[in-house]
């Protein structure tokens, strides 16, 4: 599903974040992401994505190498990927609803469609009945399953989560897990970045592990089931 090959990443400013980093995540895997602050996890998302471009190796996600994808074809490829950011990025003078909908008014669906899709994300998140509140009003765990629901709206088979419980309290943070745990059991490719180890260790999930923009080790464990 995801396979990356010796892939390298330099900034403009001239800062190698990625280092020769090859992993291969099958379809329907969760995985987590871990490493110290500035180790490059969020880099190596951003390149799943294409918010970022490698500078050297080959990414293939989804049949697709990334390095040959033009630009316009970028929006063809997020069709499939849905993502969640730690600091959410949810636009504040706009409903729940229109957040979460927000992917799908830029695919060009229906209205009716539309309403369909966006209630069905928001009921899976225990949302439902804040689809007319602003994100301000919301919790900050109520926020970031917003943003959950909005990566999940347009059934992508791959959702990358940018350090998703970062600013949650313990329980919130496993409810979020569990949120995630439900997707992937549907068949979606989970990779998840994230420096929460007591949470990762519970989770049981294999993890790579990134230091300094290498990959210094990948634990599979034998069981992908919680402790
Ligand atoms: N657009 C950019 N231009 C230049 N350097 C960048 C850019 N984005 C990230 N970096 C640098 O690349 C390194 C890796 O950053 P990245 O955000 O991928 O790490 P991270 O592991 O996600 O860190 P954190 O856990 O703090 O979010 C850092 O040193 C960062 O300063």
């Amino acid at each position: 599903m995801i396979t990356f090959s010796e892939v390298h990443k330099r900034y403009a400013t001239g800062y190698e974040a990625l280092k020769k980093v090859s992993f291969h995540l099958d379809k329907g895997e969760m995985t987590f992401l871990t490493g110290h602050s500035g180790a490059g996890k969020s880099t190596l998302l951003r390149l799943i994505a294409l918010i970022e471009r490698s500078t050297g190796g080959q990414i293939i996600v989804n049949g697709q190498h990334l390095g040959r994808l033009a630009d316009n074809r970028i929006p063809y490829l997020r069709r499939d990927i849905g993502m969640t950011f730690q600091e959410h990025r949810l636009l504040f003078d706009r409903t729940v609803f229109d957040n979460v909908a927000l992917p799908l008014v830029i695919g060009g669906f229906r209205h009716q469609e539309i309403r369909r899709r966006v209630r069905a994300a928001l009921d899976k998140v225990g949302l439902l009945n804040c689809e007319k509140s602003y994100p301000i009003t919301l919790s900050g765990g109520q926020q970031q399953r917003v943003g959950i629901a909005r990566a999940v709206v347009h059934k992508p088979s791959i959702l990358l989560a940018d350090e998703p419980t970062g600013n949650l309290d313990p329980a919130l943070a496993e409810e979020v897990m569990d949120l995630f745990t439900q997707f992937n059991q549907v068949g979606v490719t989970v990779l998840i970045a994230s420096h929460a180890l007591g949470l990762i260790k519970r989770m049981g999930c294999r993890t790579l592990v990134l230091q300094a923009g290498e990959l210094i080790s990948d634990l599979k464990p034998a069981s992908n089931k919680r402790a």
